[in-house]
C-alpha cells in the first residue's frame, strides 16, 4: 500500500498556495509598475512668428526607447500674437504664456512637476526680429524666460532655433510618427528611400528636408545633416528660407506692387470686390521688406482685390530669384537642391491652407488643383465672407486665394515638384502628435532616440502578460500535485519574473 506523505495536509497545501500567490501578486504589481505606472512628461513651447503653441508629451517611465512611444497628450494655443510682436513691450511675452502653463500644471500630476522638463524654442520671428533688433530679441528672452522660471517645472531655456534645427527636428517627427526610423537595415543597405520628406511652412520662414540618394553633402555642406538612429545612418538634406513664411511672402508680394508709392493698388491674389487700407509703415516693417520700401508714399495705401489666380501666380513668382546657382540645381535664390525624392509630409500651413481649399487629396491631377483654386480665387469677396467659415478669422479668410497660390508655386516653381511627385505629398496636420519641429526637439533633448537599435526584448509587453498568467495557472495546478513541487517552483517561480522584471527595466 502507498505510505501517505505527512506534508500532504489540507493546510500545507494552502498555505504553500497562498505564499505562492503572494509572489505571484508582489511580482505582478512589480510588473504593472514597470510596464504602465507613472509616464514621464516633457513640454515643448512652440514660439512661432504668428503664434505660440505649448504641447504636452508622455512616455512610460520604464527605459525603452522604442519609436512611437512619446505621446502628445494636450496642446495649447497661447492667445495673442507671436513673442517677437512684444518688442515693444516685452512683459507682456511672458504673461501671455500664464494661461498656458497653468493649464499644463493640471495636464502633468503634481508629483511629476519638479522632474518635468520645459523647453522654449522660439522660430522665424525671432530670428527676424533678432536681425532687426537683437536688444529687443533679448528682453523678450529675458520676460520669456522670468515668466517659465515661475512655473513648477524644470525650465531648460529659451533659444533661437537656426533654420537647419528646425527643418531636420521637423524630419524627426514625421518620421517617428511614421514609425520610419526604427526599420532594420541590412549592413550597406541604403535606407534613404524609406524616410518621409518634411515641408513646413510658418508664417516667417519656411523649410524643406529630406534624404536623396543624390545628396552626399559634399556639394552644400551647409544643407547637410548627418543622424544616426536606432543604428541606420541619415544623411539628410534640409534648407530653411527666412522671410518665404506665408506671412512674410504676402509682405513681398505687397511690397512689389507698392514700390512707386501708389495710393491704391488693383491685387489678383485677392478676391474681386475686397477693399482695405492698409498702412505703408506696418507693411514694410520687416527686415524682409524695409529696403524696399518706397521714398514716398501717402500714409496709407487702398488694398483692392481682383481675384485672378494666373495672375496672381506670376505676382508670387516675382518673390523667387530663378537667375543664379553656382551649383548644379538649385530651388530658388541660388540655394542647392538635390534631387527631390520619396514621399513627403507637408504641415503647419500648408495643412490650414489645402485644408480649408479642400485640396489635400493629391491623388487629384495638379492641373485640376490649380483649376479649382483659381475657381475659388475667383469668387467674389462678397460670397466668401459670407459663407459659414466656423472658427476661420476673416484676415485668414482674405488670404486662403494668396496662400494657396503661394503654396502651389513654392512646391512647383520653387521646390521642383511635378504633376507625378506632387501625388507624393501628404499633407498633415496631425499622426498621434502634431507634425512639428517640436516633438523632434524633444526626443533629441532627453536623448530619447537611440544612435543604436535596441536590444529586442525576449518578450513584447502582451507576451510578459501571457507569461505571468501561464505561470500563475502552471504553480496553481503544481501546488495542488505536490506541496515539494509547490515549494521548488516557489523558489524557482520568482526568479522567472524577477528576471522578466530585471530585463524589462534594464
Ligand atoms: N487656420 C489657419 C491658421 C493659420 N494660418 C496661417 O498659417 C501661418 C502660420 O503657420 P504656423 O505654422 O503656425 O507659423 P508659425 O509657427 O507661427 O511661424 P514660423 O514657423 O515661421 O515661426 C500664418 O501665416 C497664418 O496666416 C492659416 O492660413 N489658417
Ligand atoms: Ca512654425
Amino acid at each position: 500500500m502507498k505510505e501517505r506523505n505527512p506534508w500532504h495536509t489540507p493546510l500545507t497545501i494552502f498555505i504553500a498556495v497562498v505564499v505562492r500567490f503572494s509572489f505571484l501578486c508582489l511580482n505582478e504589481i512589480n510588473l504593472f509598475f514597470v510596464l504602465f505606472c507613472c509616464p514621464q512628461y516633457g513640454i515643448v513651447l512652440d514660439a512661432g512668428s504668428s503664434h505660440t503653441a505649448m504641447y504636452i508629451y508622455e512616455w512610460p517611465a520604464e527605459k525603452d526607447n522604442n519609436t512611437g512611444r512619446v505621446e502628445q497628450t494636450h496642446s495649447c494655443k497661447v492667445k495673442g500674437p507671436g513673442i517677437s510682436s512684444y518688442a515693444s513691450d516685452p512683459k507682456k511675452a511672458g504673461q501671455s504664456l500664464q494661461v498656458c502653463m497653468k493649464e499644463a500644471e493640471r495636464f502633468v500630476p503634481s508629483e511629476r512637476h519638479e522632474e518635468t522638463p520645459l523647453y522654449l524654442g522660439a522660430t522665424a520671428g525671432m530670428r527676424l526680429l533678432n536681425i532687426e533688433n537683437s536688444t529687443a530679441s533679448d528682453q523678450v528672452f529675458q520676460a520669456v524666460s522670468e515668466s517659465l522660471q515661475k512655473s513648477p517645472f524644470s525650465f531648460q531655456g529659451a533659444r533661437i532655433l537656426s533654420g537647419q534645427e528646425e527643418g531636420a527636428f521637423g524630419w524627426v517627427t514625421v518620421n517617428y510618427l511614421d514609425d520610419r526610423l526604427k526599420q532594420v537595415c541590412a549592413v550597406d543597405m541604403d535606407c534613404s528611400g524609406v524616410t518621409t520628406g518634411a515641408l513646413d511652412l510658418g508664417g516667417a520662414s519656411t523649410q524643406i528636408s529630406f534624404v536623396s540618394d543624390a545628396f552626399d553633402g559634399s556639394e552644400s555642406p551647409n544643407n547637410s545633416v548627418n543622424f544616426r538612429l536606432y543604428g541606420n545612418d541619415y544623411n539628410l538634406y534640409t534648407h530653411s528660407f527666412l522671410c518665404y513664411g506665408k506671412d512674410q511672402v504676402l509682405r513681398m508680394a505687397l511690397a512689389h506692387q507698392t514700390k512707386s508709392g501708389p495710393g491704391s493698388i488693383s491685387d489678383p491674389c485677392f478676391h474681386n470686390g475686397y477693399s482695405e487700407s492698409k498702412n505703408y509703415m506696418t507693411l514694410y516693417n520687416s527686415p524682409c521688406v524695409s529696403k524696399r520700401k518706397p521714398v514716398s508714399s501717402p500714409a496709407d495705401f487702398t488694398h483692392v482685390g481682383k481675384g485672378n489666380f494666373y495672375q496672381c501666380q506670376e505676382l508670387v513668382k516675382s518673390v523667387f530669384d530663378f537667375t543664379q546657382c553656382k551649383y548644379t540645381q538649385c530651388s530658388f535664390n541660388g540655394v542647392y537642391q538635390p534631387t527631390l525624392q520619396g514621399p513627403f509630409g507637408a504641415f503647419s500651413a500648408y495643412y490650414f491652407v489645402m485644408n480649408f481649399l479642400n485640396l489635400t487629396d493629391t491623388s487629384v491631377p495638379l492641373q485640376s488643383v490649380k483649376e479649382a483654386l483659381a475657381r475659388y480665387c475667383s469668387t467674389p469677396w462678397e460670397t466668401v465672407r459670407t459663407l459659414p467659415h466656423p472658427g476661420i478669422k476673416l484676415k485668414y479668410l482674405a488670404e486662403y486665394c494668396f496662400s494657396g497660390t503661394y503654396i502651389l508655386t513654392l512646391l512647383t516653381e520653387g521646390y521642383n515638384f511635378t504633376s507625378e511627385t506632387f501625388s507624393k505629398i501628404r499633407f498633415i496636420k496631425q499622426v498621434s502628435s502634431d507634425a512639428g519641429w517640436t516633438l523632434g526637439y524633444m526626443l533629441n533633448l532627453t536623448n530619447m532616440i537611440p544612435a543604436e537599435a535596441p536590444d529586442t526584448p525576449l518578450l513584447p509587453h502582451a507576451g510578459y502578460v501571457s507569461h505571468v498568467c501561464f505561470l500563475f495557472v502552471f504553480y496553481l495546478f503544481g501546488s495542488l500535485a505536490s506541496p515539494q513541487t509547490c515549494l521548488l517552483l516557489c523558489f524557482h517561480g520568482n526568479l522567472v519574473p524577477l528576471a522578466i522584471i530585471f530585463h524589462s527595466m534594464t
